[in-house]
This record gives structure tokens, sequence and C-alpha cells, in this order.
């Protein structure tokens, strides 16, 4: 059994044109210990995956359908004491800005104590200050800083924070959104090391939300490309990286700079993702897909297996026979965004 098991979940959001298919149809496992990075362009539903597994969707999202069994329970069937007990204890998130998750009237101690006393009622004043300046050591924070308000912090040290508040119970599943958008790439780098460090220390797992490549390939082991709602690829960092067979990952990857890759062009891929109201027939990304036929515009790809990977499109098998070469010239991507006359989009 797999830590997570999410299986076929829907998550739609009301809206007034009618529900707003955000996740549709996301299938995916994560082992104990294993690293998952979820990419792909905004609004694509990262984010929306992340809340429905941690139970937070705001009031006009809801899960359709499907399943999210964590540790044998399908949460979608808790109730909400149980969800609560879930959340910090069992799985914890560190979101996309410190500032909107720290209480700005509480100082970092306090904050960090009552998540502890109110999820393992019993521990002790000691024990759970003990805790604190553990946590603020690992993160990197000087443990005489914990009676600080937020205020008091910079936004680095407020991230770091943050992530000694997720970790403090040692959970066994971290959400990190976007755990390091908001800081500059010194700091990125040295916040993205340090919670690789600490995860092999309390073997928790992870699952890494970014439309940053760059931070998959420093923190994940596997990596599943979302687009439009929908699962388009998935498998190995390595094998993303190096040899993908979505078209749309391999746009993705070029669209991004890459560390492994030196003096590369950067490319764009033209356009925008549909609107997910109504979405079109077929495969979600042929509108901007260089390499899309008919088919790809009405019939809706299956499930197609290549090496370790996963990829969501029609003609995975001819990628490495006929394609690749045209998939990874720049030049096809810069014909269809002049063929498309549109806006181009660079990941995010
Ligand atoms: N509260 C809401 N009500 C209606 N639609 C929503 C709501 N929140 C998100 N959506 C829609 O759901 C889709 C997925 O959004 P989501 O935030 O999950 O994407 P994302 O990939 O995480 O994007 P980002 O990187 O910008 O956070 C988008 O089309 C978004 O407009």
């Amino acid at each position: 059994m797999s830590l997570l098991e999410v299986e076929d979940l829907e998550v739609y959001y009301e809206t007034e044109d009618g529900p707003a298919q955000a996740v549709d149809g996301v299938s995916f496992e994560l082992e104990e210990g294993e690293n998952l990075g979820i990419v792909g362009e905004s609004g694509c539903g990262k984010t929306t995956l992340a809340k429905a597994i941690i139970g937070i969707l705001p009031d006009a999202g809801y899960v359709n359908n499907g399943s999210i069994s964590f540790k044998g329970d399908d949460l979608t069937e808790l109730s909400s004491p149980e969800r609560r007990r879930l959340k910090w204890e069992e799985i914890s998130m560190i979101a996309q800005s410190a500032m909107n998750s720290l209480d700005p009237v509480y100082t970092i101690r306090e904050q960090i104590v009552e998540a502890i006393e109110t999820h393992r009622p019993g521990t002790g004043r000691v024990e759970s200050n003990e805790i604190v300046t553990e946590m603020f050591e690992l993160v990197g924070l000087d443990p005489d800083r914990a009676d600080d308000y937020p205020h008091q912090f910079s936004g680095g040290m407020r991230q770091r924070a943050m992530i000694a508040m997720a970790l403090a119970l040692d959970p066994s599943l971290v959400l990190a959104d976007e755990p390091t958008t908001a800081l500059d790439v010194i700091m990125q780098d040295q916040i993205l090391k340090r919670i690789s460090r600490i995860q092999d220390e309390i073997n928790s797992s992870m699952l890494v939300i970014t439309h940053d490549v760059s931070v998959v390939a420093e923190t994940c082991d596997r990596v599943l490309v979302m687009y439009a709602g929908k699962v388009a690829e998935e498998g190995p960092v390595e094998e993303i990286f190096d040899r993908p067979y979505h078209p749309y990952t391999i746009g993705l990857k070029r669209a991004f700079p890459n560390i492994r890759m030196k003096n590369q062009d950067l490319l764009s891929i033209a356009g925008y993702p549909p609107e997910l109201v109504d979405p079109p027939q077929g495969c979600r990304f042929a509108e901007r897909c260089p390499m899309a036929t008919e088919r790809c515009r009405t019939e809706e790809p299956e499930a197609h297996y290549e090496n370790s990977l996963r990829s969501y499109c029609h003609y995975t098998d001819e990628i490495d026979s006929e394609l690749r070469p045209y998939a990874d010239d720049a030049r096809t991507w810069e014909q269809t965004a002049a063929a498309q006359n549109v806006g181009n989009v660079g990941g995010d």
C-alpha cells in the first residue's frame, strides 16, 4: 500500500457559468519517503489538488468524484474532526506565502507550541519548547529569535519559520506549495536543501507544487506534469527531464532555465490553457501543440507507458521513432507561435 493513492480525482469549483473542472480525473501514488513534484502552468490545478488532499478547499470547491487514500483511509469520507486531527499531525502544508499562514498577533514560539499541544495533548511545555529549539536549528534560524513576532522576521526567515512549524510534528506527508517562490535564488537554494535534509531525518514524503521545473529537479524523485486539470505525463525526474514523451512536457521543459542545460535558448509555449468550465474535447493541449492532429482535437488520449513514464498523448509511441527531432527543435515552437499569432507564455 502506498502512503497516498489518488484515484480518478475530480475537484470542481461552482462558478456562475457552471462547474470549473479544476482537477479532472487525476490519479497517482506516492510512496513513503518519496518526493513527487507537481508542475504545470498557472491555473492547471496544482493548488486545488493540494487543498483537496489536506481538506481545505474553499466553499465553492468540492470533490465531485474519485478518492484520496492516505495510509488506507479515504480522506474524502472522513468527518471534519478526523480530518482536523490528520492536519499538521500526519499531513502538513508549507503554503505559498508565509505571511498568510503565520498569525501576526502571536510569537512564532506561541504558534508552534500551540500546534504541538493541540495535536499532541500531554506534551509538556518544556518538551514543546525543546521541539521549537530543535526545529529552529534545523531550518537554520537562531532559537533566541523564537519569541519574535512574524513582522520582526524577514521574508526568508518567515518562510523558514513556517517550514519549522510544518515539520514540528514529524508529519508523514508534507505538501509544499511553491515553498520558495517568494524568495531570491540564493535563499531558494538554501531552503530547498534544508527541506530535503530535514525530510531525510524524519523520513516524510513530500508533494512539491511548483511552476518552476528547476525546483523539482533539485528536490524530487518523480514528477507529475499537469495541464488544464489533467495529468499530461508522470515519471522519474531523470527521465522526465532527459527524455519526456508528452509535447507539453517538452515545451514546458524548454520554457525554463535548466540547471543542467547551459546556454540553452529559452522557448515559450504559444497561447494559454483552455477554459475549465467548458474544456475542449480530445486532448486539452491540442490547441497549443505543434504536433496535434484532428484525432487530438476529438479523442481524449489514454495513458501510454514508455520506459518508466506514463504519458497521455496519442503519439507517445511515435515520439522516438519519428517526432522527437521535430518536437525538440526550437523552430517548431516558434512557428506554432507565429501561426497562432498570440501571446507567449513562459511557464507561468
Ligand atoms: N475559489 C475558486 N473559485 C472558482 N474557481 C477557482 C477557485 N480557485 C481556483 N479556481 C480555478 O481553478 C483552476 C485551478 O486553479 P489552481 O489555483 O488550482 O491552479 P494552480 O495550478 O495551482 O495555479 P497557481 O500556480 O496560479 O496557483 C483555475 O482555473 C482557477 O481559476
